[in-house]
C-alpha cells in the first residue's frame, strides 16, 4: 500500500425535505467525501460529520481542519507511510491514537484507505467486514413534524414504500401524542422505535415511562451522551430497552456502558466510532454481551450508505438498521441511488464499496477540491 496522496472534497447536497431533530432542522448536507489515490487504486472515505457541532463535537471544517494540520500529515510521515506499507488501513488507528478525538475523520481516512487496499484486491467491503447476507432490512429515521396529521401522512409514505422498521425523532413536547398517533393509525404491528437525540434529563423518567405503553423496540438516547449512569438508573425504570448512539465512541464506551447497564441495545455508527474496523469490534462484544445492534445513518450519501449496508450485514445486526434508500434524503445521490427492494437494501458485491461516485454528478455538488500529496 503505497498512498500518493488523498484529496479533501466538500460536496454540499440539499435534502428532499427538512430534516428536524430535537437538536435543530437540516434542510442541506454539506459533506466531506477523501479520495485516496495508492500506486494500485482509488478509495473513497465519506466523513459524517454536520455543519455544525449539534450532534458531536465534530463539525466539518473542524474534520477537514484536523486532517490537513495533524492526520493526514501524521499518516504521510515515514513512520506512517511504513505502518501503512506493513499493514494498510489495519494501520491507521494506531498511527492516529496520539491524537484524541475527531474521530470522524480518522474514520473517512481509515474508510478511503480500506476501500482502495480492497478495490486492489478485488475484495468487498462486506466479505472483508464478514457479511453473512446479500440484503439487509431497512428502516427509516421520521423527522419532528408540524402537526400529528403531517407526520401520519409522512409515516403512511414509508410504510407504502415498505420500510421494515419506523423510527421517529423525538424531543420534549413531542414524544407521547405523536407514538400514540402512529399506534393508534397503524397498529401494534409496525416495528417502532424513537430517537431524543439526547433531549431528556432523568427527571423526565416518569414522563418517558409513558412510552411503555405502545410496545416500542427501543428508546434511543434520551439523555446526554455522556451521562452513562443516567442512563443505568433511566433503563430500572423503564420497561422499554435503551438503545445508546451518541454516548458509545468506541468499543471501549461501548464495554462500559453494557457492563454499567446504560444500555440493552447499540446504534453502531462507523464514523462515530472513528471507522469500520472500530465498528466490527463493538459488533462482536455487543454479541458476546448478548446486547443487539443495528446501524444508524448520519444522512450520508450512497458512498458512506453502501459500506453502512455491508456492515448491517453481519450476523449481531438483529434489527433493521437506519440505511435506507439514497431517495430518503437526496433527489439525486452521487452514485447510483440505493433502493429499497421489499423493505431491504442489497449488499454491494463489487470490489470495496462496490459503488463509485458519478463524475458529472459530482461535479455538480462540489464545492471545493484540495489535494493533500504524500
Ligand atoms: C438518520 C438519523 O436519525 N441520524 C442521526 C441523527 C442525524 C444525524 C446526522 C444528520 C445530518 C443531517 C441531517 C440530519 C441528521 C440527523 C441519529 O440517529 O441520531
Ligand atoms: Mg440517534
Amino acid at each position: 500500500m503505497k498512498l500518493r496522496g488523498i484529496e479533501l472534497r466538500r460536496v454540499s447536497m440539499p435534502l428532499v425535505a427538512p430534516f428536524r431533530t430535537s437538536f435543530g432542522t437540516q434542510t442541506e448536507r454539506d459533506v466531506l467525501l477523501l479520495r485516496a489515490v495508492t500506486d494500485d487504486a482509488e478509495g473513497w472515505g465519506e466523513c459524517v460529520a454536520l455543519t455544525d457541532p449539534l450532534y458531536s463535537p465534530e463539525y466539518v471544517d473542524s474534520q477537514q481542519d484536523v486532517l490537513r494540520r495533524f492526520l493526514l500529515p501524521r499518516l504521510a510521515s515515514p513512520e506512517g507511510a511504513a505502518a501503512l506499507g506493513r499493514s494498510g488501513a489495519a494501520a491507521v488507528a494506531g498511527a492516529l491514537h496520539a491524537y484524541k478525538g475527531h474521530r470522524m475523520a480518522k474514520a473517512a481516512v481509515e474508510m478511503a484507505i480500506l476501500d482502495a487496499e480492497l478495490r486492489a484486491l478485488g475484495r468487498s467491503f462486506g466479505r472483508e467486514l464478514g457479511a453473512v447476507a446479500d440484503r439487509v432490512p431497512s428502516g427509516v429515521s421520521v423527522g419532528i413534524h408540524d402537526s400529528i396529521p403531517a407526520l401520519l401522512s409522512a409515516v403512511e409514505g414509508y410504510l407504502d414504500e415498505g420500510y421494515a422498521r419506523i423510527k421517529l425523532k423525538i424531543e420534549p413536547g413531542w414524544d407521547v401524542a405523536p407514538v400514540a398517533a402512529v399506534r393508534e393509525r397503524f397498529g401494534g404491528d409496525v416495528l417502532l422505535q424513537v430517537d431524543a437525540n439526547t433531549a431528556y434529563t432523568l427527571r423526565d423518567a416518569r414522563h418517558l415511562a409513558k412510552l411503555d405503553a405502545f410496545d416500542l423496540l427501543l428508546i434511543e438516547q434520551p439523555l446526554e451522551e455522556e451521562d452513562v449512569l443516567g442512563h443505568a438508573a433511566l433503563a430500572r425504570q423503564l420497561a422499554t430497552p435503551i438503545c445508546l448512539d451518541e454516548s458509545v465512541v468506541s468499543a471501549q464506551t461501548a464495554a462500559a456502558a453494557i457492563t454499567l447497564g446504560a444500555c440493552q441495545i447499540i446504534n453502531i455508527k462507523p464514523g462515530r466510532v472513528g471507522g469500520y474496523l472500530e465498528a466490527r469490534k463493538i459488533h462482536d462484544l455487543a454479541a458476546a454481551h448478548g446486547v443487539a445492534v443495528w446501524c444508524g445513518g448520519m444522512v450520508e450519501t450512497g458512498l458512506g450508505r453502501a459500506a453502512n449496508i455491508a456492515l448491517a450485514a453481519l450476523p449481531g445486526f438483529t434489527l433493521p438498521g437506519d440505511v435506507s434508500a439514497s431517495g430518503r434524503f437526496y433527489r439525486t445521490d452521487i452514485t447510483e441511488p440505493i433502493v429499497l427492494v421489499d423493505g431491504h437494501v442489497e449488499v454491494p458485491t463489487g470490489p470495496g464499496l462496490g459503488v463509485t461516485p458519478i463524475p458529472e454528478l459530482l461535479d455538480r455538488v462540489t464545492t471545493s477540491v484540495e489535494w493533500i500529496p504524500f
